[in-house]
């Protein structure tokens, strides 16, 4: 029988600690998840579709993934994703991509598949790259899944430093083909998802060669398997790179020409062209060709907030089951929720989540108005989107990861166990601060607008900032906290613009005392990033205060609130520091701050189950599902988590059989000898 409360997931059998917790809830979570999610529908929808994966057995793994091979990683990640693209258009609306991205996070996880980059790195660019005619040939083909790509930019002696890619692809006026050629060793693709193995056509990075002038990075749409019998075609070397830190299911790869020849139409050529006596059509943006990995980034916010969200439920559920320790009543432990250190330690990574998705919205929604805009000709947004995405990028990975290995730590011993699947999360999550542009190379991206921004400024130009840096004019007039959200705001904006003057006038005095452009820039990069940091940790609060802001539902924009109450307060005393040296921010104030922050995480205590409850992660998402794979445990729902892992731990292979060959052929030895 399952009970109906504010918290409507409350069901007979479930641990009582947990069943405790969600009684305590002040509001919904099914109404919250719809805040989340952004509407009714798709909170709705995932429900639906959660509830539809868990009836097809053939969706759940076949095995422990922490117990197999890598070549069974493979396999197994392979027969998943292939399953459930025979079920996917009855599960899903096949136009939705936050349908799909859901699906296949919930049936595949964090291993990643041979199709993940398919659809998120390989279409794309030849639906924002390809012209029409391109979209006819190759994009039904794609998705339909008739042939299987991946994007194969990075280069094992280039990733950052697109410039520099190695790679050419030579026009010959001859024969109107592009030749494509792998000069070196450094200039072999490396790390590309899913091209070591599966994929049989790429979208190549190469830089363009006309009659010996060099015009960039630009892309290409390069078949590079049979398409009958899956070998190489002649001229192309390609494999896997190897195990990796996470992502094992999926098989990144190294890949060669050896003078490839590709038709001169396979320029993917809607926004630039070579013609056929060699004449070069610029693209209306020079880094237009750089417009996808925009794309990219604007998703990592909301991306990333998740996988910290999974994280977290699995931490913060497991933290209301275990009980160690006493406070004031000496018959029962307590929760070890019930400690302040392990709430600081959660909460406001549970805020950053919320924050990141919220932020991940309105960036995704921003992309897809430049999209429109670039469809029609006009670039002029992607300057500022290019600068927004490369801070958001940036700050949300690292306080991912920072958030996700605290969730780790948060559940002691048995979080160091894969039972948590924490670290496999971590893997994943961690990952992103190194793909789609490293975090120092994009926050100094970021930074080149600020320092522009801020010369802007100088020269008494403020009208000519856009609206996102226009504080950077802003005259310094004390703040009173007391006031709420918008004095938090304007402290924000002071350590920010404080930070990205002195770092600009920093860069200028270099320049001043003779050192180039280029050597100046580097020695002030450490403060330019963290301009960069302030800039993008500004616009997270911004974002996290209109979504609020645009609540209707009291009991919802309560919680919230504390939440984002939290959120600034936490991320204030983080950089006090900025303000205190300037007397801006007084000692009284950090008092202020910090007790305001201990306060709110009292407030949030009764809510915080069923806070991470909200994200609505199944079961078999969190790899918490016991009943479909011994796989899994810490963060089931129904809190179950000691039976479980002692189920877990007995499915271990080395728990097969009672006496290992290490034993027999090493260790028994080992002490008959020493008996002699
Ligand atoms: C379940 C798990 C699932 C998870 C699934 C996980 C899958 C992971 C898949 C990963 C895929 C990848 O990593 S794919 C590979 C991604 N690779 C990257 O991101 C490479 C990062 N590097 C770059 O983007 C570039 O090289 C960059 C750093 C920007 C430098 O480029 P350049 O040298 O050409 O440019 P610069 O000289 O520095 O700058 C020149 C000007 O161009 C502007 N500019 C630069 N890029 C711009 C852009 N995109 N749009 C507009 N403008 C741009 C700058 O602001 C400058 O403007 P002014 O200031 O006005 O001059
Ligand atoms: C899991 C994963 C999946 C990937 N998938 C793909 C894919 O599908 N397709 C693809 O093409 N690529 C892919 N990549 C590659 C990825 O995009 C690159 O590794 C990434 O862009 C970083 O480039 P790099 O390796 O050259 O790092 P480097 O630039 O060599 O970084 C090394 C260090 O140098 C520093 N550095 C470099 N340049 C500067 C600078 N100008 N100023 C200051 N510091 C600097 C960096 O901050 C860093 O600390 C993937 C990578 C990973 C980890």
């Amino acid at each position: 029988m399952t009970m109906v409360f504010l918290n409507k997931e409350i069901r007979d059998g479930d641990n009582p600690d947990l069943t405790e917790e969600r009684k305590t809830a002040t509001f919904d979570t099914n109404k919250m998840a719809e805040v989340i999610y952004g509407s009714e529908k798709l909170a709705r929808r995932r429900r639906e579709i959660s509830q539809a994966v868990s009836l097809i057995p053939e969706l759940a793994d076949s095995k422990p993934l922490p117990f197999l091979s890598r070549n069974e990683k493979i396999l197994e990640s392979t027969r998943k994703v292939t399953a459930l693209n025979e079920h996917l258009p009855r599960l899903i609306n096949m136009n939705d991509e936050d349908e799909a991205w859901h699906i296949h996070s919930e049936v595949i996880g964090f291993e990643g598949n041979p199709l993940a980059l398919h659809h998120s790195l390989f279409i794309p660019p030849l639906v924002i790259q390809g012209s029409d005619e391109q979209h006819e040939k190759w994009l039904g083909r794609a998705k339909r899944r008739e042939i299987i790509g991946c994007y194969a930019q990075t280069e094992l002696g280039h990733g950052s430093n697109i410039r520099k890619l190695e790679t050419t692809a030579t026009y010959s006026l001859s024969t109107q083909e592009f030749i494509l050629h792998t000069p070196t060793i450094n200039a072999l693709k490396w790390w590309p998802g899913a091209l070591g193995k599966s994929s049989n056509h790429a979208v190549v990075v190469a830089s363009l060669i006309i009659k010996e002038q060099n015009y960039g990075p630009h892309l290409f749409m390069v078949q590079i398997r049979d398409e009958q019998s899956h070998e190489p075609l002649p001229g192309i070397a390609v494999g896997d790179i190897g195990p990796k830190m996470a992502f094992n299911g999926a098989d990144n790869g190294f890949l060669g020409f050896n003078n490839f020849r590709i038709p001169r139409g396979n320029l993917l050529n809607r926004h630039c062209n070579v013609e056929v006596d060699g004449t070069y059509v610029r693209p209306p943006h020079d880094k237009m060709n750089y417009a996808g990995m925009i794309r990219v980034r604007s998703r990592m916010a909301a991306e990333q907030g998740t996988f910290m969200a999974q994280a977290l439920t699995i931490a913060v559920r497991y933290s209301a089951v275990r009980r160690q320790g006493f406070l004031e009543n000496k018959s029962q432990e307590v929760k070890v929720l019930d400690y302040q250190t392990q709430q600081h330690r959660l909460f406001p990574a549970i805020a950053r989540s919320y924050a990141f998705i919220f932020c991940g919205f309105e960036t995704i929604q921003k992309y897809e108005t430049l999209q429109n805009e670039m469809n029609s000709g006009n670039v002029s947004l992607m300057a500022d989107l290019h600068a927004l995405t490369s801070g958001i990028k940036s700050v949300v990975t690292y306080q991912t990861g920072e958030g996700i290995e605290q969730a780790r730590m948060a559940c002691g011993g048995h979080g160091y166990s894969m039972a948590s699947y924490i670290s496999e999360i971590y893997g994943c999550a961690i990952g992103g601060c190194t793909y789609e542009g490293e975090n120092m190379v994009m926050l100094l991206q970021l930074a080149r607008y600020l320092v522009k921004s801020v010369e802007l400024a100088m020269r008494g130009k403020p009208g000519d900032l856009g609206p996102m840096v226009a504080y950077l004019a802003y005259p310094d007039i004390k703040v009173d906290l007391v006031t709420g959200p918008e004095a938090y705001v304007k402290m924000f904006q002071h350590i920010s613009k404080r930070q990205s003057i002195k770092a600009t006038e920093k860069f200028h005095r270099k320049m001043e005392s003779g050192v180039s452009r280029d050597e100046a820039w580097n020695q002030c990069a450490v403060e330019l990033t963290r301009a960069s940091r302030l800039h993008t940790r500004l616009y997270i609060i911004e974002t996290f205060i209109r979504r609020v802001d645009s609540i209707e539902d009291l009991s919802i924009k309560m919680v919230l609130t504390d939440l984002m109450n939290l959120h600034l307060n936490y991320e204030l005393l983080d950089v006090a520091s900025y303000a205190l040296e300037d007397g801006f921010m007084s000692s009284t104030q950090m008092g202020f701050i910090k007790n305001q922050l201990y306060s709110s995480l009292e407030k949030i205590r009764p809510n915080a189950v069923s806070l991470v409850d909200s994200f609505q992660f199944s079961d078999l998402q969190l790899r918490s599902n016991l009943l479909n794979f011994l796989f899994q445990v810490l963060g089931r729902r129904d809190g179950h988590v000691y039976q479980n892992l002692f189920e877990w731990a007995k499915s271990s292979p080395l728990n097969q059989t009672e006496v290992l060959p290490s034993v027999t052929q090493y260790l028994k030895p080992m002490m008959e000898k020493a008996k002699l």
